[in-house]
């Protein structure tokens, strides 16, 4: 009876063998593990809650953020430290901070790039085929900056953003957005090969900027052995808006009582863009 009863209990466990008990708990262990690390990941990457508004001197941000924020456009000046303010949008808002584009205090976009959820390189679309490739370095920089966050950081969205589209005039073909966009891409794609192409080569390009040691900078790499295309960027998804605000209009506040007058006045698409990443 006795031996009748331990065969009964015995019988599920002595289905396995010890080495398949072994094997399974090492699998069990693993499972385990995996779930942990992915479970931490994706907490700790958790995705900032700031969009960080860069670019040259005199591209617009400022006047974009004011635009963004009073619903009108306020005459600006150089600016000289880092503005940070809530966006209203829709129902929701996101903190936006405007970095000054003067090339010694530029460099804090660092500073916010861990807590950032979007970057908005703002470029002046009427002058770009003069500031490319100043307005490609700073790119760089941007982009390097992105490429470098560590992997337990989300990486942030990068728009290119074609200011003063107002500047350009449109053809039968295409909107002044439409072109400030192809303009701008081009000629960045064009500056940011010269770089990458300078960096692989070892051969240092004139003009490329002021300090050799930059040329150095990795994070153009893209898909492919082509040439340098936002398309194929290994750092993430590049967008492309086309955008202007009404600089010197007598523009009261109830012109811009509601959101419809800010996307009248040439900022829908950045809205848009922003709404996207909310
Ligand atoms: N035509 C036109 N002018 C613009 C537009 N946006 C800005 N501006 C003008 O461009 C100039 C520079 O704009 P800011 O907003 O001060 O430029 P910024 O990028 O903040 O420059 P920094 O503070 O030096 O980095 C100002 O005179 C603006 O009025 C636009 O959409 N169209
Ligand atoms: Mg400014």
């Amino acid at each position: 009876m006795g031996s009748k009863l331990d065969a009964e209990i015995m019988s599920p466990v002595s289905a396995f063998t010890p080495q398949m008990l072994v094997v399974a708990s090492l699998a069990a262990a693993i499972i385990i593990m995996i779930a942990l690390v992915l479970l931490t990941r994706r907490n700790s990457a958790a995705r900032g809650d700031v969009i960080l508004l860069v670019g040259l001197p005199d591209a617009g941000k400022t006047a974009i953020m004011t635009t963004l924020t009073y619903k009108q456009t306020l005459p600006t000046h150089t600016s000289m430290q880092a503005n940070s303010v809530v966006v209203p949008l829709g129902d929701k808002s996101c903190r936006v901070i405007d970095i000054p584009g003067h090339p010694r205090i530029r460099d804090q976009f660092r500073e916010y790039i861990p807590s950032a959820r979007g970057i908005v390189f703002v470029v002046d679309s009427s002058t770009v085929s003069r500031n490319g490739p100043a307005a490609a370095e700073h790119l760089h920089q941007v982009m390097h900056a992105i490429t470098s966050l560590p992997p337990s950081k989300a990486t942030p969205s990068l728009l290119i953003l074609a200011h003063k589209c107002d500047l350009l005039k449109s053809t039968a073909q295409a909107t002044p957005a439409q072109l400030a966009i192809n303009r701008a891409r081009t000629i960045l794609e064009r500056e940011l090969e010269k770089r990458r192409a300078s960096q692989t080569s070892g051969v240092g390009i004139e003009g490329l900027g002021a300090e050799g040691s930059e040329i150095d900078l990795g994070g153009l790499e893209c898909t492919g052995t082509g040439e340098f295309r936002f398309a194929d960027w290994e750092g993430g998804e590049v967008a492309f808006a086309g955008t202007s605000v009404a600089v010197g209009q007598a523009a009261s506040v109830s012109d811009y009582a509601d959101d419809k007058a800010v996307e009248s006045d040439g900022l829908s698409s950045l809205c848009q863009w922003l709404e996207d990443q909310l």
